[in-house]
């Protein structure tokens, strides 16, 4: 499903957060939000997944407006890995993850079979079948991360919204649960930090600066050193990636080109 944002502004407590926010995803891409922190990368994720609802401007996903649809069927399309999922009840993980069931469930049909093998596939996918029975508030940080993870894979959405999805993770997990989430074939929306990361993984880059999208196109047309110096205040070196093609970044607080 296409993910837009037609002018989307949000204003919290009188002040303005985001401005004008226009970004069009195809079906099926990956969209990769980058941007200094507070820049709005969270803001505008919750304006899909609708924790909030722009102020102005609108969001659509297959080009129906996400406000225009009951919050049961936009969780049937849209699963999101938020930053700051609080879970302190006692559930295991494989309770954790059943949750993400609960969007296609009326309330008098029991766990079918048909849910639980979703969800033991979505723990495959996310790599933590093992902790299945362990108590959620017991896990390492990377290891809750990744069973939320299965979460929203077991939600079987069209548009997968990740924020920051590979928090808490070493770098083997970072690299596999994105493989994860791109090999679904949906339309992945996520805020990533790691620029390099970002590059392999991602179609197309929106660049977010107060709130702004001052850019928006492939890595390679927006990873400059200039470039990223002006976003995020650091110098760099850009060079191929040796199997991969796409620009890679070391970072170099002397480099002032
Ligand atoms: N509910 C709120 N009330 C007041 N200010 C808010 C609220 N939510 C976000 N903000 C502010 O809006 C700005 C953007 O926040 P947001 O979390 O979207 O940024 P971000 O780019 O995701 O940041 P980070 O990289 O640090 O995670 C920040 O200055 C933040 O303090």
């Amino acid at each position: 499903m296409t993910v837009d944002y037609h002018g989307v502004d949000v204003h919290i407590g009188g002040v303005e957060i985001l401005r004008n926010v226009t970004v069009h995803a195809p079906a099926g891409s990956f969209l990769g939000v980058i941007g200094p922190n507070g820049s709005g990368k969270s803001t505008m994720l919750r304006c899909l997944y609708r924790a909030i609802d722009p102020t102005s401007g609108s969001v659509a996903v297959a080009e129906r407006d996400v406000t225009s649809i009951s919050m049961r069927v936009n969780a049937q399309q849209v699963a999101a890995l938020t930053q700051r999922t609080a879970l302190d009840f006692e559930f295991s993980a494989a309770e954790v993850v059943a949750t993400g069931r609960l969007p296609h469930r009326s309330l008098t049909t029991r766990t079918a079979q048909r849910d639980r093998d979703i969800c033991a596939a979505a723990m495959r996918d996310a790599g933590v079948s093992h902790l299945s029975d362990r108590n959620f508030t017991s896990l390492s940080g990377g290891e809750a991360q990744r069973v939320l993870i299965a979460r929203a894979f077991a939600q079987q959405p069209q548009v997968l919204v990740l924020d920051e999805p590979t928090n808490h993770l070493d770098v083997r997990h970072q690299y596999a649960v994105l493989r994860a989430a791109t090999d679904r074939g949906v339309t992945v929306v996520a805020a990533l930090h790691d620029l390099n990361i970002a590059a392999q993984f991602c179609d197309r880059l929106a660049v977010l600066v107060d709130g702004r999208v001052v850019q928006t196109g492939t890595p390679r047309e927006l990873f400059t050193p200039s470039a990223i110096r002006r976003w995020f205040g650091i110098g760099c070196h850009v060079f191929d990636h040796p199997r991969l093609g796409v620009p890679q970044i070391i970072f170099d607080e002397k480099e002032t080109g």
